[in-house]
């Protein structure tokens, strides 16, 4: 059931609903009626368009939010370069060049929490594939953050939707649309172009980030599974309007943009917290994944992991995502006559896991761990550990819950993903043992049946197809 035992303190309220058209205003009448520019807006207000979406974007996936704010977004100096030291988003020049292809399976300790730096200067990219420039592909990163942003600090990013999956802390991000508090087991997407500031009301955080420099999350299709279950829509939540005023010129203001991997700084006079009122359909939003309806096996084998798709990020080809992002919620396994993990497996897909609490059920070996992660990439064998495989083998098969306190994620990607220097060095976090602690201990458990037996290869020990009798599940 939902983490619902956090009273959600008044400044944050909510409207619901997944890429729903919302409309809101912190005073009354701010919104105009029947009119997106009129010739002066209420209050003296300036009317702004943020476009998720080009102009001419099919209707079904067309994005967009009309602002009405105290300063336009324009008002500001222009940008200059800021520091990359402390920026790690792109720690050496473009983070596309300086990634390594690899195909070795991948698994990283637990991240620490870094006290010292804030938002902006906690994103380390680990792995990533494509180019912000080009519009495609996607980055994932690492944050861990035990600041405050300045109070006169805004960020954005100009590169892509962050989604953020927070593995440790609260985040507080106020945004241009209002506030959201971001609470353990909840994630959040932000938006290319929308600013914000990010505190920490109970003190130091940890997370992942996923970038999606092309397009923008979408539910996935339903199929057969009907017209709700998985995520649904009323559980998404958008903030309403909030703002600040301070414009009488006398504060400086910094806003800072991730551009091309690169952050700059430009100076305002205003807080660029200023918007009155605003609807569309471009916004960010939360949700508690508490709230996802599992679906799952009630009779045999273990299906694809993406019966579990939180949010998908289609491709130009239908099936196939830049990036889902998937959950491993706690369920019940009810499967009969079956190996209830994960198969062993080699995915045209690359996958790259996370953990936010709890225990993994394919990987119980100890290895993978809250905060910690794991990138198995294009056609890169992996599957349960050898305990787990041992455990499962033999278990007693009476319904079973599974994932008890626990969440791991997965953000699988069409596209091959490089890693990073940081992530594969300067982190220091690569276990050099994972395929030793994992596979490589395994044994072979083949036992050759008795001649009398004999073995044709065509797929049955005695050459003949099974018939339904001998199928167990067919009784
Ligand atoms: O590799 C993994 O642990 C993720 C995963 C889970 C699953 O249930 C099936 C396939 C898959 O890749
Ligand atoms: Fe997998």
């Amino acid at each position: 059931m939902p983490v619902t035992d956090f009273k959600t303190p008044e400044k944050y309220r909510y409207q619901n609903g997944f890429n729903a058209y919302h409309e809101t205003e912190a005073i009354e009448g701010a919104l105009p009626v029947g009119i997106n520019n009129p010739q002066r807006c209420a209050y003296g207000l300036y009317n702004e368009k943020l476009s998720g979406t080009a102009f001419t974007a099919p209707r079904s996936e067309n994005q967009q939010t009309w602002l009405y704010r105290i300063l336009p977004a324009s008002a500001h100096a222009p940008f200059e370069p800021r520091e990359h030291s402390t920026f790690n988003t792109n720690p050496e020049s473009k983070p596309w060049e300086k990634i390594h292809q690899i195909p070795n399976q991948l698994r990283w300790d637990p991240f620490d929490l870094d006290e010292t730096v804030d938002w902006v200067h906690s994103l380390h990219l680990v792995a990533g594939a494509g180019d912000p420039t080009m519009k495609t592909g996607l980055g994932m990163f690492i944050f861990a953050a035990g600041k405050d942003m300045d109070r006169r600090h805004a960020f954005y990013s100009a590169d892509g939707d962050f989604l953020i999956v927070l593995q440790h802390g609260v985040l507080d991000i106020q945004t241009e649309l209002g506030r959201m508090l971001v609470r353990p087991n909840e994630i959040c997407v932000i938006p290319r172009g929308i600013r914000y500031r990010v505190t920490l009301p109970e003190g130091p955080v940890r997370g992942y980030i996923l970038e999606l420099y092309q397009g923008h999350f979408q539910l996935p299709e339903l199929g057969p599974i009907g017209s709700h279950c998985l995520a649904n829509s009323r559980d998404f939540q958008a903030p309403v309007a909030s703002f600040d005023e301070d414009h009488d010129g006398s504060n400086e203001y910094i806003l800072l943009a991730k551009f091309a991997g690169h952050l700059f700084a430009a100076k305002q006079n205003h807080t660029p917290f200023d918007v009155v009122a605003w609807h569309g359909n471009y916004y960010p939003y939360k949700y508690d994944l508490a709230r996802f309806a599992t679906i799952g096996s009630i009779s045999y084998d273990h299906p694809d992991p993406s019966i579990f798709t939180v949010l998908t990020a289609r491709s130009d080809h239908s099936g196939t995502a830049v990036a889902d992002f998937v959950i491993f919620p706690p369920r019940w396994l009810v499967a009969e006559d079956t190996f209830r993990p994960p198969w062993y497996h080699r995915n045209t897909m690359s996958e790259f896991m996370g953990l936010i609490h709890g225990e993994y059920d394919a990987k119980t070996g100890g290895g993978f761990q809250p905060a910690g992660a794991s990138l198995h990439n294009v056609m890169s064998a992996h599957g349960p550990d050898g305990s787990t495989h041992e455990k499962a083998s033999n278990a007693d098969l009476k319904p079973m819950k599974v994932g008890s306190g626990s969440m791991a994620f997965m953000f699988e990607s069409c596209l091959m993903v490089g890693v990073t220097e940081w992530g594969l060095k300067k982190c220091a976090k690569v276990q050099p043992h994972y395929n030793a602690e994992s596979w490589e201990g395994l044994k072979p458990r083949f036992k050759r049946p008795t001649p009398a037996v004999g073995v044709n290869g065509s797929g049955t020990a005695n050459g003949k197809l099974a018939s339904t009798k001998d199928n167990p599940h067919y009784t």
